[in-house]
């Protein structure tokens, strides 16, 4: 049997993997706050955990996993939003704007990721589905002294864990330092942080033994996580920005809620998704939507093969040039393995081994290239579909896959068009014309209207040929 490592962040080690059940292998990935598209970086870590979880299936069987990623539907950016949209005269109550934001922002966020080949894990819960389990657990950590309530809020008292900041290997007085912590007159000390607070009549809230409010972002993971997985489980994932305060949060929650349980025994965190050296994010405003690019007709594989090009914890940077080099091997797999049949044939032992040690995609796709090379297609096919890559190259996603391709030609014409037109300006004739042959020869026709060129594909368009004009 396969033997998984992985790179546990809580012992800074690469251990081996030994599930507690290997019936019931069980993982928890944090998920999305629902206000808005996910951006590029987001996709990051539904990408690696994706790759984890077919590897699970993999190894485990498909039917001994549970998957269970959550939706943060409950939040302060989630609200603002819908008042934002109110203010500006949307019908329908503050509630029914929320509920329709976060609707929306549901289904986007489930297509962009199915784009990308990812699987939908096996639970998917709302937090707004588990407010009292999450208030039973609040009840439990105000009644064995790791929480007290103030002003209608809850706290949790952090110095009554010794064990908080273990995760990210931090004091807690280093931490303080290093953190923006609120200070507020309720709080015993400033490093607390909230399980619950009180809510204004028109945002949302539920009852509760304090009053009339809402949950904080850290305990809604614990109780969800508690409720579906249980005390202990295998596996906790998430961006490393999660690692504090969120992660510690859940741990100090949950481990004092249940202290002989132990919560997530291997935590695993992926590295950041950057622009220029930065983290991508919404609050900095550098980022880009995966429905962006999908619209741009970058293929959904295409984006998870550059992914998949660098070591999970690593960062990494989107760039044109990487797009273009994924689309090129894609393409030339995808004519190779014209008319390969193989659902029988399992994908090769290197590759699910290279996915086996903490995760090393970048050796799997080399050991692709190798097959390819060696002509060992129902291998390639195989180990493609293992690792979520057209994995339905022979079934629905087919249709899909070639409106992708037609957007990605619509893209190069349109990119040819623009460069022939600043040929003309630029006087440089003889480009102009090499296009305009290189047009006639692939079979592109166009036509130069006052409002610009138009174009068609004729009968015998041949995108090969129009690529070689780049
Ligand atoms: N640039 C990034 N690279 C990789 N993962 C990221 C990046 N930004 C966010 N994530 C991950 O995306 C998931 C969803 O996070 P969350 O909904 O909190 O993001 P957000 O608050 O919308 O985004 P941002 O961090 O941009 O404000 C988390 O697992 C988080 O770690
Ligand atoms: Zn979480």
């Amino acid at each position: 049997m396969t033997e998984i490592w992985l790179h546990n962040t809580r012992t800074r080690k690469k251990e081996r993997f030994a599930p507690i059940d290997r019936e019931n292998v069980r993982m928890y990935v944090c998920g999305p706050t629902v206000y808005d598209r996910a951006h590029l970086g987001n996709a990051r870590p539904v990408v690696v955990f994706d790759v984890l979880y077919r590897l699970l299936r993999h190894v485990y069987g498909a039917d001994h996993v549970r998957y269970v990623r959550n939706f943060t539907d409950v939040d302060d950016k989630i609200n603002a939003t819908a008042l934002a949209r109110k203010e500006t005269g949307a019908d329908g109550s503050l509630e029914d704007l929320i509920r329709e934001r976060t609707e929306e922002t549901i289904g986007w966020y489930l297509s962009d990721m199915a784009a990308l080949g990812a699987m939908e894990p096996t639970d998917m819960p709302r937090a707004t589905g588990f407010i009292p389990q999450m208030i039973e657990m609040i009840e439990g950590l105000i009644e064995s002294g790791h929480a007290y309530a103030a002003e209608g809020h809850v706290l949790f008292r952090v110095r009554s864990y010794q064990a908080y900041g273990a995760l990210s290997g931090r004091s807690v007085d280093d931490m303080i330092a290093g953190a923006r912590v609120e200070v507020a007159p309720y709080k015993e000390d400033p490093m607390d942080f909230v399980l619950w607070k009180p809510s204004t009549d028109e945002l949302p809230g539920w009852d509760s033994p304090w009053g009339r409010g809402r949950p904080g972002w850290h305990i809604e993971c614990s109780a969800m996580s508690y409720d579906l997985l249980g005390e202990s489980f295998d596996i906790h994932g998430g961006g490393n920005d999660l690692m504090f305060p969120h992660h510690e949060n859940e741990i100090a929650q949950s481990c004092c809620a249940h202290p002989e349980g132990g919560f997530a025994k291997v935590w695993l965190h992926n590295e950041m998704l950057q622009v220029e050296g930065k983290k991508m994010s919404k609050s900095l405003g550098n980022f880009f939507t995966v429905h962006d690019l999908l619209e741009q007709g970058v293929p959904g594989e295409v984006i998870r093969f550059v992914f998949l090009g660098t070591h999970y914890r690593k960062p990494m940077d989107w760039t044109e040039q990487k797009r273009r080099e994924a689309e090129k091997t894609l393409r030339k797999w995808r004519t190779q393995l014209d008319g390969v049949e193989s659902q029988a044939v399992k994908p090769n032992l290197e590759i699910v081994d290279a996915v086996a040690d903490d995760l090393n995609t970048p050796l799997a796709i080399s050991i692709l290239h190798r097959l390819s090379a060696e002509g060992r297609l129902e291998e390639l096919f195989a180990s493609l579909r293992f690792l979520g890559i057209g994995s339905d190259w022979k079934d629905g996603l087919r249709a899909d896959v070639e409106t992708h391709v037609d957007g990605y030609v619509a893209a190069l014409i349109e990119a040819l068009l623009t460069d022939r037109t600043e040929a003309r300006k630029a006087k440089d004739f003889a480009r102009a014309d090499a296009l305009r042959d290189g047009f006639a020869a692939a079979g592109l026709i166009v036509k130069d209207t006052p409002q610009g060129a138009e174009w068609e594909m004729g009968p015998d368009f041949d995108a090969a040929k129009l690529e070689a004009l780049k």
